[in-house]
């Protein structure tokens, strides 16, 4: 098996443009949690294994929000890979770049993007097969800028990186303009102090701002075609 990202999954990912990156208190919130993300029209969420509450409420929004793609964030170790992939996850992704976690989600056959913010880290990546990456912390390391560098010479392997770490609205388009990069993630859409106070309408107004930016740039490179 491999843990490379299915084409629909990619796509489903691409069309999105942003995941929603979450941590979780109480699996009691993971329902509304999902419905005001797809209000707000974002329909990929990545709920981080920072607490305990991740998988159960990866399950409760598997059985009931169907519509929203949901995959599992901080995932540190081997281990963590069968539970992931047991719960049901769309994708499994981590912060840093671990070949132990990467052969994991090979064996689980789970779609997998390990982080990495070094050229090194790109090469046993792709020397392991990887060809989705998250780009951890994006802001903080250049931006785009910085990714657009060390990118270059692996252009030819058609690699795609989801940058993650300081995005918010203002700048997430810098990214999106790159076809290297098929969606950013943050936790700014619905952070953990939202969650916790169920705070659904300002999330799904976050979510919202952030499709706003996706659709505007969409129709900026349409016109500009
Ligand atoms: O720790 C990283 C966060 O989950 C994602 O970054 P952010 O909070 O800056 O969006
Ligand atoms: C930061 C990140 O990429 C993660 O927690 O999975």
């Amino acid at each position: 098996m491999n843990s490379l990202f299915p084409n629909d999954t990619l796509q489903r990912i691409r069309s999105c443009g942003v995941i929603a990156v979450l941590v979780i208190d109480d699996a009691a919130h993971a329902v509304s949690l999902a419905k005001s993300l797809l209000a707000g029209g974002i329909d990929v969420m990545e709920l981080t294994l920072r607490t305990d509450a991740a998988i159960e409420s990866l399950r409760r929004i598997r059985s009931e929000v169907p519509e929203m793609m949901a995959g599992v964030g901080t995932i540190l170790r081997a281990d963590q890979i069968k539970v992931v992939a047991d719960a049901g996850a769309a994708f499994g992704v981590a912060p840093g770049f671990s070949p132990g976690v990467v052969k994991s989600a090979q064996d689980q056959g789970l779609p997998f993007a390990p982080g990495i913010l070094t050229p090194s880290e790109i090469e046993a990546a792709v020397e392991l097969g990887c060809r989705e990456l998250k780009i951890f912390p994006a802001q903080a390391s250049g931006g785009m800028k910085y990714l657009g560098s060390i990118s270059a010479p692996y252009n030819h392997l058609g690699l795609q990186y989801v940058p993650l770490g300081g995005i918010n609205a203002a700048n997430m388009v810098d990214y999106l303009r790159s076809p290297i990069v098929p969606a950013v993630g943050g936790s700014w859409i619905a952070t953990r102090q939202l969650i916790a106070e169920q705070q659904w309408e300002s999330i799904a107004a976050n979510a919202k701002e952030a499709r706003r930016e996706v659709d505007r740039l969409r129709e900026e490179t349409q016109e500009t075609i």
